[in-house]
């Protein structure tokens, strides 16, 4: 059959199944939001056409109070949260009853496989099982000399390239992905995949501008398309990726370069791990997860294509979130140069006070000690949320506890919505990262001191770290938080001891454009640009 004729077919069939269901989904009438702009679409074009990720849901966050309601596609009614208690439940206290809708699982499943992204309920639990062992606290300390070296090199590269030129712009976001790249790949697999040394990089190349290529402001018929896969039966769904679109074809790219290295990468090490049987030695993570999962039960062993989607993933989450984070990090401090003078201080005097008791290096203890610098990190966090907002629906009927009262539509004070099953859920992460009732009054501002004066106690407890729902939470929460922020604080302390940053001479105006992931971007240059960082960076004095 004719795949476009195919996509038309099976768009009916979802239409059809989508308005049976329509109805069960009307429950939020009570609930006040900003009005529909279209019965087909609902606000789901407006939120991927926002001029910056979360600007919607700030200002529908003044308007209607930390939880709203928006249209979703033909009719149907999405619930929007920001509200702490909400996300505690939905992600904390639910186990899987809210899950991933099946066109987002669907949607990962292109890009990384049937990996523990892309997974549900039981599947995901088995996933994780073997997943987990190979990112507990012990383990991760184990890679910190390799992130140490890394940073070191990415600095070593760096300098040659701005001592010439005091005023050299440097796109940074380049040069921390390709040093983020190099660190999971070694601490993952034990592999070089040539992101400082080789500009030619075959993996660079395939993840260059792939958000902006897939999921940069999608055409309004993709929208619609995508959202009626939900409603697709298992057996139809699968068909769906081959709908011939550009999007797709970039995506199948990607993940057959990203894939073919995967298998590569797992067969030797599979070899490697299990004839010499010397665990000791294979401390990376993919020997880990081949250690653990060879001594599985044969029935909840991770299958050879599902393992190769756990690299892939590791490969893509691992590197561009943290890269991105920390972009934003150096972003600010060229807008904040007195923050950055005392992180630099700060880290100078750890480091003499290493030198003096005879150590070489930075241990954990002397990163987890320097306040200011993680305080600029957990701050970015909080304040450029890369992950800006999490999709869910509900699978049972619920009711929904809040910790910010709302006011209905007929002006009553609301302290729980009642769910029905089925409904769609967004949960917007920036959003709670600015709520002031959590934050402060200068929520809408980076500043990282906000961490010296706030009491976690006295916040309803979310998330993985620092009451911040970055690293989303629960069972689904990322399991890379620890890996990420080890690394965020080796790589700092590094790059501010060696570098400043400064807003580069250029007039840039830097946005955050919804794409997937919230990317960096020059306003007005997106395609002359692509995703870049631009920041002046001179050697420290
Ligand atoms: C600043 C850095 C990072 C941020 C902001 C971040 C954020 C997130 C978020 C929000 C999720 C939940 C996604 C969802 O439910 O759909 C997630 C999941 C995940 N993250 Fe991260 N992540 C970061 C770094 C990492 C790193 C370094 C790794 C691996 C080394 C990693 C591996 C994963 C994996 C495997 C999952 C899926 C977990 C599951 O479904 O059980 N992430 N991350």
């Amino acid at each position: 059959m004719e795949p476009l004729l195919l996509a038309a077919g099976l768009s009916f069939v979802a239409i059809l199944v989508a308005i049976v269901r329509r109805r069960r989904y009307r429950s939020l009438d009570n609930i006040r939001g900003p009005p529909t702009p279209s019965w087909l679409h609902g606000h789901d074009v407006e939120l991927t056409r926002q001029n910056e990720a979360g600007e919607l849901d700030f200002q529908w966050m003044k308007e209607y109070g930390a939880t709203w309601r928006i249209g979703g596609h033909l009719g149907t009614q999405q619930l929007m949260t920001a509200d702490p208690k909400a996300m505690q439940h939905i992600f904390m206290k639910s186990g899987y009853n809210y899950g991933k809708r099946k066109d987002i699982q669907m949607i990962t499943k292109m890009f990384l496989g049937p990996g523990i992204v892309a997974v549900e309920g039981e599947a995901h639990q088995r996933h994780r099982k073997i997943m987990n062992p190979a990112f507990s606290a012990p383990q991760l300390r184990t890679f910190l000399s390799l992130f140490q070296d890394i940073g070191l090199q990415m600095c070593e590269k760096l300098k040659p390239e701005i001592t010439d030129d005091p005023d050299k712009t440097v796109f940074i976001n380049k040069w921390l992905a390709r040093t983020t790249l190099d660190i999971i790949g070694q601490a993952a697999f034990d592999y070089d995949y040539g992101g400082l040394s080789n500009t030619e990089s075959r993996l660079l190349k395939a993840y260059s501008n792939l958000f902006i290529d897939t999921a940069l402001h999608p055409s309004k018929w993709l929208i619609l398309y995508r959202s009626l896969w939900h409603y697709l039966p298992d057996s139809l769904l699968h068909i769906v990726q081959y709908t011939p679109i550009k999007e797709h074809t970039r995506t199948r790219r990607t993940f057959q370069i990203v894939s073919g290295i995967g298998k590569e990468l797992f067969s030797e090490k599979t070899k490697e791990v299990l004839s010499s049987g010397k665990t000791e030695t294979h401390k990376d993570v993919m020997s880990i997860l081949i250690k653990a999962n060879s001594s599985e039960n044969p029935k909840t062993q991770l299958a050879e294509d599902e393992m190769v989607a756990e690299m892939q993933t590791l490969t893509f989450a691992g590197h561009e979130t943290t890269a991105s984070t920390l972009s934003w990090m150096l972003y600010e401090l060229s807008k904040h140069p007195d923050y950055q003078a005392r992180m630099r201080a700060e880290i100078k005097a750890a480091r003499q006070a290493m030198h003096a008791r005879g150590d070489g290096r930075f241990s954990i203890e002397d990163l987890d000690s320097m306040t200011t610098v993680m305080n600029a990190i957990k701050e970015t966090l909080r304040f450029h949320p890369i992950v800006y907002n999490l999709q869910r629906y509900a699978l049972k009927d619920d009711v929904l506890p809040l910790s910010e009262p709302i006011i209905s539509a007929i002006g009553e004070e609301i302290h729980a919505i009642p769910i029905k099953a089925g409904q769609w859920i967004v949960a917007s992460l920036a959003g709670y990262n600015r709520l002031r009732s959590v934050w402060g009054e200068d929520a809408d501002e980076w500043n990282p001191d906000r961490f010296l004066r706030i009491d976690p106690t006295k916040q309803t407890r979310v998330g993985v770290f620092g009451n911040l729902m970055t690293f989303s939470a629960g069972i689904r929460g990322c399991i890379g938080w620890r890996f990420s922020l080890i690394e965020m604080q080796a790589l700092s302390a590094e790059l501010l001891e060696n570098f400043e940053f400064a807003r580069p001479k250029e007039d840039y105006d830097i946005v955050r454009l919804p794409a997937g992931l919230m990317i960096p971007v020059v306003r007005g240059k997106l395609y002359e640009l692509g995703s870049v960082m631009p920041l002046r960076v001179s050697v420290a004095q």
